[in-house]
């Protein structure tokens, strides 16, 4: 069962009806108290990264999320959700991120519409299970003002280039981010959450970590 994180900020029904149509079962979880009953964990959101976090942490997320990424459990952030993944973020002043990724989000640099919005390529730039049968240069849909730039390179799995070269995929060990909306990006996208949910159910580290 894969979990999608409700705290209020989320493109949740759209992430939910995705993952239902490429077969798998998932739940909106309105409370951390469940995060035990899953075995996969998507963070979604929508708008700016400090009221994303306050909201996380008015709904008492974020030692839980913390504990869940700790787990082992594959976890996948989707947009901002991705976004605040990471240390720090620069939207509207600098602001503390869950930290479970390093390096910061800052904004496009001048000269360039934003929001980065529309559909643009991916280009691969290593091999992973999250992305296995993608295409290089296959198109997924984006809407953003900010990227991340990770602390280590080697957590790049994909970029795009909106003038910049920006990551689109992000992922150490369990924990991964995508920047554009598999949910909305047909068929690439879902191809992508259904790597993610076969993942999920080939995990075995949920019994491990349900006491
Ligand atoms: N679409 C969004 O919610 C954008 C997320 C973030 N505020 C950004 O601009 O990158």
């Amino acid at each position: 069962m894969i979990g999608i994180v409700d705290y209020g900020r989320g493109n949740l029904r759209s992430v939910e009806k995705a993952l239902e149509k490429v077969g798998f079962e998932a739940t909106i979880m309105a409370s951390p108290a469940e995060l035990s009953t899953v075995n996969g964990l998507i963070l979604p959101g929508v708008g700016a990264f400090a009221d994303a976090m306050q909201a996380l942490e008015q709904g008492g997320w974020i030692e839980p999320l913390t504990q869940f990424a700790r787990s082992g459990r594959p976890f996948l952030g989707i947009c901002l959700g991705m976004q605040i993944l990471f240390e720090i973020g620069e939207e509207h002043g600098e602001h503390t991120g869950l930290g479970l990724l390093t390096g910061r989000v800052v904004k496009f640099p001048p000269g360039r519409k934003v929001p980065h919005m529309g559909w643009n390529s991916l280009r691969l730039e290593q091999p992973s299970h999250l992305l296995e049968g993608i295409p290089n240069e296959s198109y997924f849909y984006f809407v953003h003002s900010y990227y991340a730039e990770p602390g280590e390179k080697k957590d790049i799995v994909a970029t795009s280039d909106y003038g910049v070269v920006f990551p689109a995929v992000v992922g150490k060990d369990n924990v991964w981010g995508a920047q554009f909306h598999p949910e909305k990006s047909s068929p690439w996208g879902l191809q992508i959450l259904t790597n993610f949910g076969k993942w999920v159910n080939e995990d075995e580290t949920l019994s491990s970590h349900r006491s």
